[in-house]
Order: structure tokens, then sequence, then C-alpha cells
């Protein structure tokens, strides 16, 4: 029995990736039956000889949009400029990428392009002090791309971000085989077209990233109003010092989290995103 990656998933067939070599695979009557039904990423056990899967191993995660298994890493592109740099929907993405169990990494792209570049190695700073990594590239920089491409070994990893931040052309620049589309953003919408569709993933550096950008969907669904903080690393930090047990660091006393912002150990702006998603979430109508 032979123990691969699925990586492409095409009408009733899956491509399974062992030992650098693509077998392709039929499901069974098997796993309609019992509801299973294997995602890009999934790791299998299959019959090479015949072309069959036999099981699926248990996911560490899965998203629906794009529908992709066992995300180890995901990295968030912002650009600083063309879309401008935006804290809230980083914010966003990064909750959503913690709340999944998958590991975050920022990149600010279009560097080339930054003219108030005190503005982005301001925000650098509060990211990394939150404590993630954070790499400024553009496709000129070498040495950012070596960093970046670093991340992938031993990995599978979700490119997300924004429409037109630069995901694609990062993608390019770090493996030209990937040859995905790149398109003009397009300034009268100020956005850019969908172009990249398909799910798939490609070898890359000793790991595995998917070709179509992650999260789609930005919606905070699985976070209840309990988690949300343990999506911010730098208040997993303070929240056990709280006063109350189940503190949610908005109204109560003696809140460490709060004091935390107060001694400008946590950052306002992050803390104030916090609030915000809090009561978003607070307020979704229940579904039934
Ligand atoms: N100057 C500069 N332009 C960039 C950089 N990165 C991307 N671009 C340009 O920005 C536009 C959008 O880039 P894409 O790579 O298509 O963006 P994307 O995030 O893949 O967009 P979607 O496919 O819509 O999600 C293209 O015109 C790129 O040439 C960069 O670092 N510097
Ligand atoms: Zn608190």
């Amino acid at each position: 029995m032979a123990r691969g990656i699925i990586i492409q998933s095409l009408s009733g067939f899956y491509d399974v990736l062992m030992d650098e070599k693509v077998y392709r695979c039929k499901g069974r009557g098997l796993f309609r039956n019992k509801k299973i039904s294997p995602l890009v990423g999934d790791v299998v056990q299959f019959d090479p000889e015949e072309g069959y899967l036999l099981t699926v191993e248990e996911r560490s995660n899965e998203l629906v949009r794009p529908p992709i298994a066992n995300i180890d890493q995901a990295i968030v592109v912002v650009s600083a400029v063309e879309p401008g740099f935006n804290s809230r929907l980083l914010d966003r993405f990064l909750v959503l990428i913690e709340s999944k169990m998958i590991n975050p990494v920022i990149v600010i792209s279009k560097q080339d392009q930054v003219t108030a570049s005190e503005d982005i190695d301001r925000y650098r700073r509060v990211y990394e002090q939150a404590g993630y990594e954070v790499i400024l590239t553009d496709p000129g920089n070498e040495e950012a791309l070596t960093r970046v491409k670093d991340l992938f070994k031993n990995k599978t990893t979700v490119i997300a971000g924004q429409s037109g931040v630069g995901k694609s052309t990062l993608l390019n620049a770090l493996q030209s085989s990937l040859f995905l589309e790149t398109g003009e953003i397009s300034r009268s919408l100020g956005r850019g077209k969908h172009t990249t569709r398909r799910v798939e993933l490609f070898s890359i550096n000793g790991g595995l990233v998917a070709d179509t950008p992650g999260f789609s969907s930005l919606d905070f669904d699985p976070v209840t109003s309990v988690s949300l903080a343990e999506c911010f690393p730098e208040m997993r930090e303070y929240a056990p010092d709280c006063k109350f047990r189940g503190c949610i660091h908005d109204r109560e006393p003696k809140c460490a989290v709060k004091q935390a912002v107060r001694d400008g150990n946590i950052h306002e702006f992050r803390y104030g995103h916090y609030i915000e998603f809090l009561h978003e979430i607070q307020n979704r109508k229940p579904r039934y």
C-alpha cells in the first residue's frame, strides 16, 4: 500500500503525489457511501497499480473556498500601494487563518512603488512585535524572494490576499514554471480581475503551494466571541492575567489585555480591530 497527497482533483479522478511521481486514481463507492469527499491536500493511502484511493487520513484543517485540506501555512500578501496598505483587511485575514490553526506569514508587496516607506516600516514593526514574520518584497528583490522561497520547505501553503496585491506575480517570481496569469489592476474599479481559478498544488522548493487564492470568503463563521482573542497572538500572551475568567477584553474591569494596550505593549489599532470584529460576531444573526 502506498501513501501520498492529492494535488489535483478532476471529475472523479485524483492525482496523488508520492516520491515526486504523480498517480492518477479513482475514488471508490466506499467514499460515496461514507460521504467522504476527498479534497486536494488530503493525505491518502492508495493502490498505485490499480489506481484506486483506499483511505483518506484525518485532516488537520480544511477550507471550503478554495476546497483544500491540511494547510500548514498561509502567506498573506498585502500591497504597500495599489491597493494601499489596509491593516483592517490584513487583520481579518489573520484572524481567519489563525482560527483554522494555520500559521500566517505576512508579505508586503510592491515595495518598489513605495514613496512613504516610513509608514510601511511602522506597520512592519507592529506586526513583528505582535509575533508575525513580515517580509517586504518586490519582484526585483532577490533577498526577499529567497526568504519567501525558504518558507515553503516541507509545508503545504496557501497564498491569501485581496485581488491585485500581487499574489500571482510573487509566485511567478518564485518559480517561473508556475506560469500563473497576472492581470493588470483595473483602475476604474479599483480591484483586479480574478485570473486564478483552478485548485491545484504545485511543488515548490520541497513543499506544496496552492495556485489559487486562499480565503475567498472573509466572514468570521467559525470564530466565537470567546475564541476571537486567541486569534491575536499578542493578546494570547496577556489574557491569562485578566481578573475574570472568560474575560473578552471589552468592558470588563482589571483586564490585562486593556492594560497592555494602555502600556503600549499591544498596538491600539490592533485592539481596535479586535473590538470591531468582536462586536460583528456578537451582532451576527443566529442561524437555524
Ligand atoms: N510595481 C510592482 N507591481 C506589482 C508588484 N506585484 C504585483 N504587481 C502588479 O500588480 C498587478 C496585480 O498583480 P497580480 O499578481 O495579478 O495580483 P493577484 O494578487 O494575483 O490578483 P488576483 O489574481 O486578482 O487575486 C499586476 O499588474 C502586477 O504586475 C510589485 O511588487 N511591484
Ligand atoms: Zn481581559
